[in-house]
């Protein structure tokens, strides 16, 4: 049980405290005082992650608290209640907490029961032993692990690893024949063979837009998008680097001692551009894509070993990107409404922030979690490995490789920005 003291200043000689055992609870005190929910908010925010024990002191003024507030309020409740233990930056919802908010307010966006137990049926049987991820034939040019830096090579990957897409119908930029982000991973595996020093800071923090230029060219006309960007990002993530981490993403490694929250940290505080983070409804929410990822890719390519080794692996979510939301509506386990899809299918770009981009993004990822959930429940009592968010993930965005045609009939958000 947690309990919240707020004092108003009209209730000095206040009534006693009412101890809020649940949410029913919370909202039934709150109608029953008619509360003024920003006093509330502001006192809530500042007060709460000192203090343990909730009360609410009855409060005369007759305002009205709306279902909305309420959810918002409840948030930022379990929000105090996590933050000593999992709360990334100070006053924004981690990304699980994120999507659970976000996917409970949302407006444009539903996630549905139905479609969830779908697409858990069709994992199931790929679940042998542990979660088998679909075979998108592209393991060649992964980052190789045993390259002598290995661990900077996935993080230069990752700080690249934003918007591939192009317009319905126009020239894709691909390398080597790989499209969207095999065809980053082509680009990078190509410059290292060739001798070009892309996994060192030193080299791509002052690194020119015709070395980067060369580095990513493609086999056609069409050119990788946001190249100015992609530019300042090396040369942001390059220069911090030497500046704090000895030039090489090993010491970030190093001090985060084999834990991902920490690792996360240590990211999204240090590394502007890994701070994906946005405002909806008035609280602070953080989807963080890039950064999970480039955890989970480490535990994932060291095969949990070594610089891959994370103990708290299971913390992260899925990673919200604009391919994954695609296979959960070909499920049915997202839906979008009529205005949202006509334009998704009209190409209609999504500004970077905006409630809909969001939407889609937090209920992705509650979506995920859910679905994690349910895998769980339908695996009690056998000897096999749950998956955790990072698997399901890789799990769906391969899935979406590989039925790249069937998935066609579903279209996909797009966004210019440089966080997926
Ligand atoms: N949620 C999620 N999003 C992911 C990835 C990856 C690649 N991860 C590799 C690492 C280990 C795995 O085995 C994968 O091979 C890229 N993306 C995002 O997709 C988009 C491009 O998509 P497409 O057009 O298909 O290339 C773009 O936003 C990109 O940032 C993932 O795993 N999960």
């Amino acid at each position: 049980m947690i309990n919240i003291i707020i004092p108003f200043p009209s209730t000095a000689a206040a009534d006693a405290a009412v101890p809020l055992s649940n949410e029913d609870d919370c909202l039934r005190t709150l109608n029953c005082f008619g509360v003024h929910v920003n006093v509330i908010m502001s006192l809530f925010v500042i007060r709460c992650p000192a203090i343990a024990k909730v009360c609410l002191i009855k409060n005369r003024k007759n305002l009205f608290l709306s279902a909305a507030l309420f959810n918002k309020l409840s948030f930022i409740r379990l929000n105090t209640h996590i933050s000593n233990n999992n709360m990334v930056r100070e006053g924004v919802l981690p990304p699980a907490e994120s999507g659970e908010f976000i996917a409970k307010n949302a407006q444009h966006v539903k996630i549905h029961e139905a479609g969830l137990e779908k697409l858990c049926e069709e994992m199931l049987p790929s679940i042998t032993n542990k979660l088998e991820i679909p075979d998108t034939g592209a393991d060649i040019i992964h980052p190789d692990k045993d390259h002598d830096k290995a661990a900077d090579w996935v993080f230069v990957a990752d700080a690249l690893n934003f918007c591939f897409w192009s317009y319905s119908g126009a020239q894709k930029w691909t390398v080597d024949g790989h499209s969207g982000y095999y065809a980053l991973e082509a680009a990078l595996a190509r410059a290292i063979k060739n001798g070009i020093d892309i996994t060192n800071p030193k080299y791509y923090s002052k690194i020119t837009e015709d070395e980067l230029r060369s580095i990513m060219k493609g086999d056609n006309e069409a050119t990788i998008p946001l190249f100015e960007q992609r530019v300042s990002v090396l040369h942001e993530v390059g220069s911090i680097l030497l500046e704090k981490y000895n030039g090489t993403f090993e010491t970030c490694l190093k001090e985060a001692n084999k834990s991902a929250v920490k690792l996360l940290e240590i990211i999204v505080k240090n590394f502007p551009c890994f701070r994906d983070e946005a405002t909806f409804k008035g609280q602070k929410v953080a989807l963080y894509k890039r950064a999970q990822i480039l955890v989970a890719d480490l535990w994932n390519f060291f095969g949990g070993t070594g610089w891959g080794e994370f103990k708290d692996i299971d913390k992260m979510t899925m990673f919200a990107d604009y391919r994954v939301p695609q296979v959960l509506v070909y499920f049915g386990a997202l839906s979008y409404t009529d205005e949202l899809m006509e334009k998704l299918k009209k190409d209609i770009l999504l500004p970077s922030g905006s409630e809909e981009e969001v939407e889609i993004r937090g209920c992705s990822i509650h979506a995920v979690e859910l679905l994690k959930k349910r895998i769980e429940e339908k695996l009690a009592g056998r000897s096999v490995e749950v998956p955790n968010s990072s698997l399901i993930d890789y799990y769906l965005w391969c899935y979406r490789r590989k039925y790249a045609d069937a998935m066609e009939t579903i279209p996909f958000h797009k966004t210019l920005g440089i966080y997926y």
